[in-house]
């Protein structure tokens, strides 16, 4: 695997009375009424937060939330402030930005062992373009930079990376390592046969993280918004489904790709299509070719399921991103909840199973089935990455152990 072999870890660094940068992954899944839909991340940062808080560590939160374009309220990061103070044991502080003269005076008054959470990160844009000045800005906040937002280390951007230009030491956090140890150990040597199952929404992203899967796994299963680009790209009619026009050609080059290297590479044969994009829509199940105009497909239907299990049946590790359809709503989760089940069972019989992505773990936590597999990653696109054996920049721009 072609990522730093080892960085430098939080427990070398020192701490007392120290003001420490965390980058976390906080992005977590909100309702309409800014709810916490999934706290794992919020959880799976603890660990890193009390640790520091017990040395005596003045605690800098910083993350993003969704992808805002400039300053957006329904992506502030207060609905987050209860549920961390809660499991933190502490109240947490909150300020209206992350940086500027207002910061800097609440940081000044961070005591030893407290926690300051910093607004948004990408209510600037200089965030997402790792713009120099900006990280400069953050790393004056503090002595220490500790980074744990796995889930964001494939993203080069000013609090994920730059900032560690400017902040030493810059070390790894707990769940960073966690995570980092696991993947990299899993999938390095796979116990074969190797599936991987990729669904979601994040079409772009992922559809070229199928090729370099390709080279990996002996199977592949498509799900969720994703497989309607192949079907299109086979020239099926796909109504009114999520569609990268862009990517159709490209969808044709990895089918005949899996073909090539012998991949078995499983689209759904049958959908649920929708009247319309909601939770009450009208729906049927339909052949995956004959999707009509005015229809979208929403889940994967009852026959893929079962070509699923059986597939996944014969396999001894399974990486599974994304769900394989709209499981936000209960009509359209009969297909991701299947896959969550059978990676519970298998899970029981030996198999390893991994999942990776904020809506995937999202999804197998309402389940009640997250503690049955042998691991939950907190990175999406970024387990991903690791497993295409990219570097993983908030990974590379982090001290040498
Ligand atoms: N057929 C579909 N059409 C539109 N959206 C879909 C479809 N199937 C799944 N999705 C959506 O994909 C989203 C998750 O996508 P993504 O962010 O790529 O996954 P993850 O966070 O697990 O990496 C979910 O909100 C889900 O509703
Ligand atoms: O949710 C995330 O990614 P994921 O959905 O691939 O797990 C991360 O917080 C990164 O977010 P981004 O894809 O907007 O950079």
């Amino acid at each position: 695997m072609a990522t730093k072999k080892s960085v430098s870890s939080l427990k070398e660094a020192d701490l007392k009375g120290k003001r420490v940068f965390v980058r976390v992954d906080l992005n977590v899944p909100l309702d309409d009424n800014l709810n916490i839909t999934d706290d794992t991340r919020i959880r799976a940062a603890v660990p890193t937060i009390k640790y520091l808080r017990d040395h005596g560590a003045r605690v800098i939160l910083a993350t993003h939330l969704g992808r805002p374009k400039g300053v957006t309220p329904k992506y502030s990061l207060k609905p987050l402030v209860p549920r961390l103070s809660e499991l933190l044991g502490i109240e947490v502080k909150m300020a209206n930005d992350c940086i500027g003269e207002e910061v800097e005076k609440l940081v000044a008054e961070i005591p030893e062992g407290g926690v300051l959470l910093l607004e948004n990160v990408r209510f600037h844009k200089e965030e997402e373009k790792n713009d120099p000045e900006f990280a400069k800005k953050l790393a004056s906040l503090a002595d220490v930079y500790v980074n744990d937002a796995f889930g964001t280390a494939h993203r080069a951007h000013a609090s994920t990376e730059g900032v560690a230009k400017y902040l030493k030491p810059s070390v790894a956090g707990f769940l960073m390592q966690k995570e980092l140890d696991y993947l990299v150990g899993a999938v390095a040597n796979p116990k074969k046969p190797f599936a991987a199952i990729v669904g979601g929404s994040k079409v772009s992203t992922k559809i070229g993280v199928i090729e370099s899967l390709l080279e990996k796994v002996d199977i592949l299963i498509l799900g969720g918004g994703m497989i309607f680009t192949f079907y299109k790209a086979q020239g099926h009619s796909v109504g009114s489904s999520l569609v990268e026009e862009d990517k159709l050609d490209l969808a044709n080059t990895l089918m005949e790709k899996a073909k090539a290297k012998g991949v078995f590479l499983l689209l759904p044969t049958d959908v649920v299509i929708a009247d319309k994009f909601a939770a009450d829509a009208n729906s049927k199940v339909v052949p995956a070719s004959s999707i009509p105009d005015g229809w979208l497909g929403l889940d994967v239907g009852p026959d893929s399921i079962q070509t699923f299990c059986e597939a996944l049946d014969t396999t001894k590790t399974v990486i599974w991103n994304g769900p394989m359809g709209v499981f936000e709503f209960e009509k359209f989760a009969v297909g991701t909840e299947a896959i969550a089940k059978k990676l519970a069972e298998l899970s029981g019989k030996g198999v390893t199973t991994i999942i990776g992505g904020g809506d995937s773990v999202a999804a197998v936590e309402k389940v009640g089935l997250a503690d049955k597999m042998s691991h939950i990653s907190t990175g999406g696109g970024a387990s991903l990455e690791l497993l295409e054996g990219k570097q993983l920049p908030g990974v590379l721009a982090l001290d040498d152990a």
